[in-house]
């Protein structure tokens, strides 16, 4: 495989989707699961409505559950906010943190996805910091820039690499249908390996490295197996079970 020794992790950002009614297709994920694992991890990502109730329904199943936010605070006056201890105890074992939708509509900066990514080391949490150019930034050539001033600025201090998953997710490619080339997916995942060595040390050789941005069962194969690419954060396509499955089947 492309990728190594890494075993691959699909997870499913569901963002503001998702009702008790979508049990059934949470149900219909953790089924299809079994046959994935232990090849590959599987992760879906709820709205926080949901994050108890799929956790507790996922026990002794293969897949976990992640928030897609939290606070960098554990606790406070902080009216509509998630800590990351909220999600441990409500049972999620990771959380997504700097997602471009989050850097746009709540103006996160660096610094405070950063404080977030540690905050999610703190609860105990696996991070998955996002991070990816907009369209005019890679059409002026400045993606790994742009990339790197991401990574530098908020991937978290510490030694829990282990805890850590970096996704790449193109802005342009979000809900688009648009997908960059696999020689521009093979050269930012390059540049995030080199600097997530270069950062942690040997230790940054394991760190997860996902694509994110219409990742669909069509193009799966194509995005998925290139080096350095360690699975996907999926958007849309995760909403439905069989898509979710059909694209975490390339690495079966
Ligand atoms: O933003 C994404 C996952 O976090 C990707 O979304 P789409 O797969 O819908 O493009």
């Amino acid at each position: 495989m492309a990728s190594g020794q890494i075993r691959p992790l699909v997870a499913g950002n569901w963002k503001m989707n998702g009702m008790k009614a979508s049990a059934a297709e949470f149900g219909k994920i953790m089924a299809g699961a079994g046959d994935l694992w232990p090849k590959t991890d599987l992760m879906i990502c709820p709205p926080a409505t949901l994050a108890v109730t799929f956790a507790a329904v996922a026990v002794g199943s293969k897949v976990e559950i992640g928030g897609q936010d939290c606070h960098a605070k554990p606790s406070g006056a902080h009216t509509g906010d998630i800590s990351a201890e909220m999600l441990a105890d409500a049972g999620c074992k990771a959380v997504i943190v700097g997602h471009s939708e989050r850097r746009a509509d709540h103006k996160e900066s660096n610094a405070d996805v950063k404080a977030k990514a540690e905050a999610a080391w703190r609860a105990g949490l696996t991070a998955i910091v996002c991070v990816g150019e907009q369209r005019a930034e890679r059409e002026s050539g400045k993606t790994l820039d742009v990339v790197g001033g991401q990574l530098a600025g908020s991937l978290p201090d510490g030694a829990t690499v282990a805890n850590l998953v970096v996704a790449y997710e193109p802005v342009w490619a979000i809900g688009t249908g648009l997908t960059p080339t696999p020689a521009d997916v093979a050269e930012v995942h390059a540049f995030i390996r080199k600097t997530l060595v270069g950062r942690f040390g040997a230790a940054g050789a394991g760190v997860r490295i996902l694509y994110g941005g219409s990742v669909k069962p069509s193009n799966a194969k194509e995005l998925l197996t290139i080096t350095d690419v360690n699975g996907a954060l999926v958007g849309g396509a995760s909403l439905k079970a069989t898509d979710f499955l059909g694209i975490a089947e390339v690495y079966r």
